[in-house]
């Protein structure tokens, strides 16, 4: 009588292996980012994030229409803002013809079902490379979230469906909640990052926008003091059960593959949707090792995103989106 269980059996070829695999990637779980810049006719590769670009707003109409056709029906938006329009307040952030609020009307006007979220957070537009306000070498919080709630207000005005805050400031939810139903925009999302970790894989995202704190001595030299520590565990459960009971209808873990074990807790303590960002450092190893023929590029992608996903994502937020998507239709 042996051996009287013989699990090989369910794995003997792909038809059965189709038929028992409990994770399936389909176009619907893919919120993909994009990168925008002034200027008209712009494509420009970001060197470190190999066939990721900054669209300038023409040429971010195509790409929607494109993503549209793939099946991919939700963005997330990021400006590239320039130099001289960058202070200590985020003052550009609330500019209602400022970059993002042109790029929220100009992807509706192409698409107008795409689903448009945008970033909250004042890195891209503060002088310092911070999400928040700088005061006396710190970032400070209530001002911060002061700036962030009016520049979500002002998404929203533009146009966009849901913002998407990601700057770890405290309060931020429920100010951002509280103004949407003063304003009666009771149909604005939020997509709270609500456990962002201080992580070292955000580095070719800062070269694509530009946005890396400034090294100098007065200002804080990382994101320690708002981001939190990879260490901790029991933190996320708290700011993501927060999160929730200020408003927010998404959560979200981030980055992705190292804070797996993250995502599986949230996802079994949680009853919303919960997010997960593959980052960009995690999409420039695979980019710089399969280059270098270390890996196979498209295994390994569907290993990790199919991983993200058994580990409880509901959505996908990756630069490999349209990667994953052109292959799952060979
Ligand atoms: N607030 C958005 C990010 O920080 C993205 C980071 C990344 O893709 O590395
Ligand atoms: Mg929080």
């Amino acid at each position: 009588m042996y051996p009287i269980k013989r699990n090989r059996r369910l794995r003997t070829n792909q038809a059965i292996r189709s038929l028992v695999r409990e994770t399936i990637i389909s176009p619907n779980d893919f919120l993909v980012p994009l990168f925008v810049v002034e200027g008209k006719g712009v494509k420009e590769e970001i060197a470190s994030m190999p066939n990721y670009y900054r669209y300038s707003l023409d040429l971010l109409q195509e790409e929607v229409k494109e993503l549209w056709k793939l099946g991919l029906k939700s963005v997330l938006l990021f400006v590239k803002v320039p130099d001289n329009l960058k202070d200590n307040k985020g003052t550009e952030a609330i500019n209602p013809d400022g970059l993002m609020q042109r790029a929220i009307k100009a992807v509706k006007n192409a698409c107008p079902e795409m689903l448009v979220m945008t970033d909250v957070a004042l890195d891209p537009y503060s002088v310092y490379g911070h999400d928040g306000i700088i005061e006396n070498g710190k970032v400070i919080n209530d001002e911060s979230v002061e700036v962030l709630t009016e520049m979500s207000v002002s998404h929203i005005e533009a146009g966009a469906d849901f913002v998407a805050p990601s700057d770890m400031m405290d309060g931020r939810i429920l100010s951002i909640r509280e103004a949407f139903e003063d304003r009666e925009y009771t149909d604005a999302g939020i997509m709270s990052y609500s456990a962002k970790y201080a992580s070292a894989f955000y580095g070719p995202f800062r070269d694509a926008l530009d946005s890396a704190p400034v090294d100098s001595q007065d200002i804080p030299k990382d994101k320690k003091s708002y981001q939190m520590d990879y260490a901790n565990r029991f933190e996320a459960i708290r700011e993501t059960e927060m999160d929730i009971d200020e408003g927010a209808d998404i959560v979200m873990v981030k980055p992705g593959l190292c804070y797996l074990d993250i995502v599986r807790e949230i996802k079994n303590e949680v009853d919303v949707p919960v997010a997960v960002y593959q980052v960009s450092g995690e999409y420039a190893m695979l980019k710089a090792a399969a280059e270098k023929g270390w890996l196979d590029h498209d295994a390994v992608m569907m290993e990790q995103i199919t991983a993200i996903k058994r580990a409880g994502a509901d959505i996908i937020a990756s630069y490999f989106a349209k990667d994953v998507v052109k292959l799952l239709n060979q």
